[in-house]
């Protein structure tokens, strides 16, 4: 049980009920085995896809003073850039070498979330690069209706009604990055690219470049490569699925040693619901034989107290905190 599963999930778009429902039970396998599988057959466009990872080479070859005009640290809502070794996925190491651009819904200054000062709700900040704003905010949906689609291939194998969590993701706190490895240092204890961790969300898709580096920790323990597939996105559950699935789907540990000869970069779209969504446990996930591992949880305090895990900045008590409210 050595390799993802690789899953054509173009019956998905398809009229086909018994083809699609065999996607559904093909991501139901992996998602219990697993935790990560690849996906082909999506519909987003390898053009756009070439697009948005070439702009994100033109944003972190800007220099530094630039970048840090939209620097996520002075942002309310985690949006902007953030710099190398600004995160640290695993405690135990050194933090990671890599440098980041985050953006997630756009909701402008007058939305009455916002204006509540709701925690990771507001604009996006986009650097000022010619044609940057409508490729991203395009991709982002685009990221958005793919992860939909998966979504309810998931709900139906988790024995829920279809839609059950697309009803739960209108104005989602789903966030895009774009992710930049510079050649890490040549030292033992050097920092790697980005340490172990699990993902917060419910699914993450990631388009990694060809240059490799992302590795899976499967259920005996051993890390295994996650290797560059074309045409292919790389899927895997988050904290938040194995908690409402209870543990059928696993939130699989993974992370990334890059090169110390090239850069790398990568793109992962986190799928998370709206902030206020509960996430509890679906009724076919537990029983007289299967009791609830998790409390409940709101979708944003979990968010939250994952980011102060791993962000310096966000430990800060709230009064000494400023801006950093969301
Ligand atoms: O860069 C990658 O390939 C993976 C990054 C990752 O696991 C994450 O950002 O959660
Ligand atoms: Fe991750």
């Amino acid at each position: 049980m050595n390799t993802l599963p690789i899953i054509d999930i173009s019956p998905l778009y398809q009229r086909d009920e018994a083809a699609w429902s065999q996607v559904s039970q093909a991501i139901d396998a992996a998602c219990r085995t697993w935790g990560f599988f690849y996906i082909k057959g999506h519909p987003i466009a390898q053009s756009q896809i070439d697009a948005v990872l070439d702009a994100g080479r033109r944003f972190f070859a800007l220099p530094i003073e630039e970048k840090r005009k939209i620097d996520i640290t002075q942002s309310a809502h985690h949006r902007g850039y953030g710099a190398l070794q600004a995160e640290q996925l695993d405690p135990t190491q050194s933090a990671d070498f890599k440098e980041a651009f985050d953006m997630g819904f756009h909701m402008p200054a007058d939305h009455p979330d916002v204006l509540a000062g709701k925690p990771l709700r507001g604009p996006n900040r986009h650097p000022d690069l010619p044609g940057w704003r409508e490729l991203l905010e395009g991709h982002y949906q685009d990221m958005h209706q793919l992860s939909l689609t998966l979504l309810r291939a998931i709900a139906q194998a988790l024995g829920a009604e279809r839609e059950f969590f697309a009803q739960r993701f209108h104005e989602p706190i789903s966030a895009m990055r774009l992710l930049h490895y510079p050649p890490r240092p040549d030292a033992d204890d050097a920092p790697k690219g980005a340490g172990e961790h699990t993902d917060y969300g419910c699914i993450t898709l990631l388009y990694q470049d060809p240059v490799g580096g992302l590795q899976v920790r499967n259920l005996e323990g051993q890390w295994l490569d996650a290797p560059f597939i074309e045409g292919t996105f790389v899927v895997n559950i988050g904290d938040m699925m194995a908690r409402w699935s209870n543990d059928r789907y696993k939130s699989t540990p993974h992370r990334v040693i890059s090169p110390r000869d090239r850069e790398r970069y990568s793109m992962p779209f986190f799928a998370e619901p709206h902030p206020d969504t509960l996430i509890d446990c679906l009724p076919g996930c537990h029983g007289p034989d299967r009791p609830r591992r998790y409390p409940d949880v709101i979708c944003s305090d979990y968010m939250l107290s994952r980011f102060a895990d791993t962000y310096a900045y966000r430990k800060k008590p709230p009064a000494a905190a400023g801006a950093i409210a969301g």
